[in-house]
């Protein structure tokens, strides 16, 4: 196993997920001394030369005691209220516990539209970048203050796996309640701990549908193991353990699970489109518009949609689906809003440019801002 972890201590730039239940108390508010443990850990991570990016849950448990809430909310206005009492107070604490180690930390707080929409991607690599550039530590959340209920990643695992695929992370390590990943709930005695997994197949068999006990976070291992899936899918190996266990994992022993990552990295934007996004629309293709999308690599014009349904904007994230089946063959940023393309649809672009002008000759859906499902 020792030489398998070498992609754990070699790692250069590293993605660290810590989740609510190892931040904050029962009772709902902040850790101070587990958070001033995992602080100490992670500075030592970034003074030895690594580059570290924290993405930190929590913000809604640590509002919790001292909004007076009992528990967590499960309505969206008062976790968006929790979360902006909490996240201000974590942070807090985590600028204060950096500082001891002479570090620096940025919030870097991020919604499902910026890791999607092309302008908005970019602009959330470059202030990763510079933050790194410049010595600081980025400590990123979801921003659950303004995330709606359609537009929310919901849980940080895959907001992680997501930001581990933006920053071009060598490494994701997933920081639990739970020591590893077990081949059934792991408070059931003849659960056994998996150290590895190879590829999917060594995940066969293993119950992860138990939800975890401390009430206070979101996925249970679900959303772990789908982070885990994601992260590998991209070529970033994954280590899963207990946050007190963070500092042995990441000297490369042999605790927690270790996800292997797979050998090829897709285009990072495209796969962020096919695992962030959630379609506001459907264009349906005529066959000919199927085998250009799919088979030629096309950018989808006009002429070979033949229905459109959904209410979508231009610059949000569409399904192309095949109109003789049903089922969607790709996902694209569309260039047009929902209401103007009835009118375009079948004609060719020349026609319509003629037609309606030249701003109008631009395709449905471009070739770069389209991924196959
Ligand atoms: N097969 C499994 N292996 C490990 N943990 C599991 C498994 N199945 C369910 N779990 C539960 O998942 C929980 C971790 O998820 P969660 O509480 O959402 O953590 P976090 O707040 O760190 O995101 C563990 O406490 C454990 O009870
Ligand atoms: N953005 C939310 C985190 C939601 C979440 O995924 O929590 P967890 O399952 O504990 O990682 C918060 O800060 O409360």
């Amino acid at each position: 196993m020792g030489r398998v972890r070498d992609v754990v201590t070699g790692a250069r730039r590293i993605v660290v997920k810590v989740g609510s239940s190892s931040l904050t108390t029962a009772a709902g508010g902040i850790d101070e001394q587990r958070i001033d443990a995992l602080v100490d850990t992670l500075g030592g991570l970034a003074t030895s030369g690594r580059e570290v990016v924290l993405v930190s849950s929590g913000a809604i448990a640590a509002g919790l005691s001292p909004l007076n809430l009992p528990r967590r909310p499960r309505d969206l206005a008062t976790q968006q209220a929790a979360a902006s009492v909490g996240q201000g107070l974590l942070i807090g604490r985590y600028t204060t516990g950096f500082a001891r180690h002479g570090i620096t930390v940025g919030q870097v707080l991020l919604t499902v539209d910026d890791v999607t929409r092309r302008a908005h991607y970019r602009n959330a690599y470059r202030t990763l970048r510079k933050l790194l550039d410049l010595g600081a530590l980025p400590i990123v959340n979801e921003n659950d203050t303004v995330a709606t209920e359609e537009i929310r990643f919901g849980d940080n695992d895959r907001l992680a796996a997501l930001v581990a695929a933006l920053a071009d992370a060598d490494l994701l390590v997933l920081l639990s309640d739970v020591d590893a990943l077990y081949t059934g709930n792991p408070s059931d005695p003849s659960s056994r701990r998996i150290g590895f997994v190879g590829d999917e197949s060594d995940l066969s068999g293993i119950n992860i549908a138990t939800p975890g006990r401390s009430g206070v976070g979101t996925g249970g291992m679900v959303t772990k193991v789908e982070a885990a899936r994601i992260a590998t899918g991209f070529g970033i190996p994954v280590v899963l353990t207990a946050a007190p266990l963070a500092a042995r994992a990441l000297a490369g022993e042999d605790v927690g699970t270790l996800f292997q990552a797979a050998s090829s990295r897709p285009a990072a934007r495209l796969f962020w489109l096919a695992h962030a996004t959630s379609p506001r629309g459907r264009l349906h293709l005529d066959a000919g518009a199927v085998a250009a999308v799919v088979a030629r690599r096309k950018s989808l014009l006009p002429a070979g949609i033949t229905a459109v349904d959904g209410s979508f904007a231009a610059g949000d994230p569409v399904d192309l689906v095949d109109a003789g089946s049903g089922t969607p063959v790709a996902r694209g940023l569309v260039n047009y809003d929902a209401v103007e393309l009835p009118a375009l649809l079948g004609r060719s672009t020349p026609e319509l440019a003629a037609a309606l002008g030249p701003g109008y000759e631009r395709e449905v859906v471009h070739r770069d801002d389209l991924v196959l499902l």
